[in-house]
């Protein structure tokens, strides 16, 4: 069997869509969605994300704040800006990128970040309002790996599930939106006896574990679904190259379906920070939320 490559290039084209269609009537009622988006020191990877964030938020039509701060920015600064855009009504949306200088708590950051315009979902009152199935920000990245299983798989009901990571970004917030769509969930981790039998046993998987290609063909059951949301450079002669956490070659002959990497969730990521974001602008203003860019 040959899987079905789930283009997550194409889906999240397809998410930016329905946002800017959503972000044009809001302006019609003189609204305009705005992201404020913190970055602090200069990783070159964050860097590009966060670039990549703001262009994507001006090309669906929103308000862009970024703040790039010098990575020797105190912590005491850095909650005083979010303070301040917390106060912000042009301001809907509120992430500070990660991972932050080590001089800087992380937690207590994520803490100071208005829930209601914690787009991220990272915020502890967002995460237990998902873990109750109440109305949350969901974290984006387990977001969109939902909505590329609904789209592909429909009802996910009585499915059984292996989340393979139980990082509180993706691992536990994929394993609660499963749960909320009544798959039959297990989170496995370094720790799990007999992963392999484990994930034989699921019709999906989502690897999240950080660890380049090490969810081969002989984990998944015919026909599964495969999630990558693994990002991993390796080298590749003189330069690197981008993997996921599944051995794709090989999985890709077993799965009924998977998610490439470079290609697949992490598009996805940056759509669903956008669709966040104007439900986070709907909520504040008391508007009817965007069909379909929710969980
Ligand atoms: N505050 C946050 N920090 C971080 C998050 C997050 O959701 N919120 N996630 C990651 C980084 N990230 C967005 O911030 C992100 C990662 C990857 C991609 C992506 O499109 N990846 C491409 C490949 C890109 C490449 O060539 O390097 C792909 O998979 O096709 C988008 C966003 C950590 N920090």
């Amino acid at each position: 069997m040959t899987a079905d490559i789930i283009d997550g290039k194409a889906f999240a084209a397809t998410v930016r869509g329905k946002v800017g269609e959503h972000v044009a009537r809001l302006k019609e009622q003189g609204i305009t969605p705005g992201l404020a988006v913190v970055l602090v020191g200069e990783d070159p990877a964050s860097q590009v994300y966060v670039r990549n964030k703001g262009k994507q938020t001006l090309e669906v039509g929103m308000a862009s704040f970024e703040h790039k701060l010098d990575a020797s920015t105190s912590e005491e600064d850095l909650l005083a800006l979010i303070e301040k855009l917390n106060a912000d009504p042009a301001v809907h949306g509120i992430l500070c990128q990660l991972p932050v200088p080590d001089h800087i708590n992380a937690d207590k950051v994520l803490a100071a970040i208005d829930p209601a315009k914690d787009v991220d979902g990272f915020h502890i009152s967002n995460v237990g309002l998902l873990a109750t199935g109440q109305k949350a920000m969901v974290p984006c990245t387990p977001l969109g790996c939902l909505m590329m299983l609904r789209d592909k798989l429909g009802s996910l009901s009585g499915l059984n599930a292996v989340v393979v990571g139980r990082s509180n970004i993706v691992g536990k917030p994929m394993a609660q939106l499963l749960l909320r769509d009544s798959a039959t969930v297990t989170i496995a981790h370094s720790r799990t006896k007999d992963i392999e039998a484990l994930c034989r046993t699921a019709d999906i998987v989502v690897a999240a574990v950080g660890r380049a290609e090490m969810v081969s063909a002989d984990w998944i059951k015919p026909g599964a679904t495969v999630i990558d949301v693994g990002i991993n450079r390796v080298p590749n002669g003189e330069k690197t190259r981008l993997v996921g956490d599944v051995d794709f070659a090989s999985a890709s002959q077993v799965a009924g379906a998977i998610t490439p990497v470079p290609g697949g969730v992490g598009p996805m990521t940056i759509a669903c920070l956008l669709a966040n974001t104007v439900t986070a602008c709907c909520r504040a203003n008391g508007l009817a939320e965007p069909e379909g860019l929710t969980a």
